[in-house]
């Protein structure tokens, strides 16, 4: 049976919920990107989530929550310079450089075959803004320019992800942090971890998935 692409969010959706919405070119580009990622599935093992449903909620929707404070604002920071870290079949970053076509977005995960996966995207979602890079984030050359914006989701916890992420920023960059629950008691922790490198929680945002109403929380933290 041919694999049903169609998108289970509607437009008013994606509006009341990141307050943007996908055009025309966007949900074709994201429509392509789950029936590419759901064929591949069947021999590379990309991911578990494969249902209509979860994958435009919980991939694609879900990537963009983490960029919702530059979603509405096109104008005000165009070119971003962004790193998705640990990527794997594309989250965040593809649906991010989907969003914003402007952003250049390098795609950084140390597994090949993921990245060779990632690589065949370019042509097949007529997408020229994504950077696929083999490597890890801990050796990620000192000698490469650094990110304006650096993207973690479901890497590890909270104090590796920073690890991993403040280097890769330059001064005044931003990380985020996608989490599901978020409690207080590890928020007070992480403040003094983050003063520690350098850095700070400048806000935590939390979202209502838009099909199934779940937690979601993103950890916004900028560099010193
Ligand atoms: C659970 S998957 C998450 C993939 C994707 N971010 C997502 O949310 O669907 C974690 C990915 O991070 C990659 N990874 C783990 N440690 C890494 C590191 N230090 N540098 C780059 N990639 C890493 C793994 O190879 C794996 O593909």
């Amino acid at each position: 049976m041919p694999l049903d692409v169609s998108p289970p969010i509607s437009l008013d959706l994606w509006q009341d919920s990141l307050q943007w919405q996908p055009n025309s070119t966007q949900m074709r580009q994201f429509q392509a990107f789950y029936g590419t990622v759901v064929a591949a599935n069947q021999t590379l093992n990309l991911t578990r989530i494969t249902s209509p449903q979860d994958f435009w909620e919980k991939h694609l929707w879900d990537s963009l929550s983490g960029i919702a404070p530059w979603l509405g604002d096109l104008a005000q920071v165009t070119h971003f310079r962004v790193v998705d870290i640990g990527s794997g079949a594309g989250f965040p970053g593809v649906p991010v450089a989907i969003a914003r076509p402007d952003w250049s977005v390098t795609l950084l995960e140390a597994t090949r075959k993921k990245v060779t996966f990632l690589e065949t995207l370019p042509p097949i979602l007529n997408l020229d803004n994504i950077r696929p890079c083999w490597g890890r984030a801990e050796t990620y050359p000192n000698s490469e320019p650094r990110f304006d914006l650096a993207l973690i989701r479901a890497v590890g916890k909270a104090p590796l992800c920073i690890t991993y992420g403040l280097p890769l920023l330059r001064s005044g960059g931003h990380l985020v942090l996608y989490r599901g629950q978020w409690a207080i008691a590890e928020e007070n922790d992480l403040v003094k971890h983050l003063k520690r490198q350098g850095a700070f929680l400048e806000d935590v945002r939390s979202f209502q998935t838009p099909l199934s109403q779940s937690q979601r929380h993103c950890l916004l933290i900028k560099k010193d």
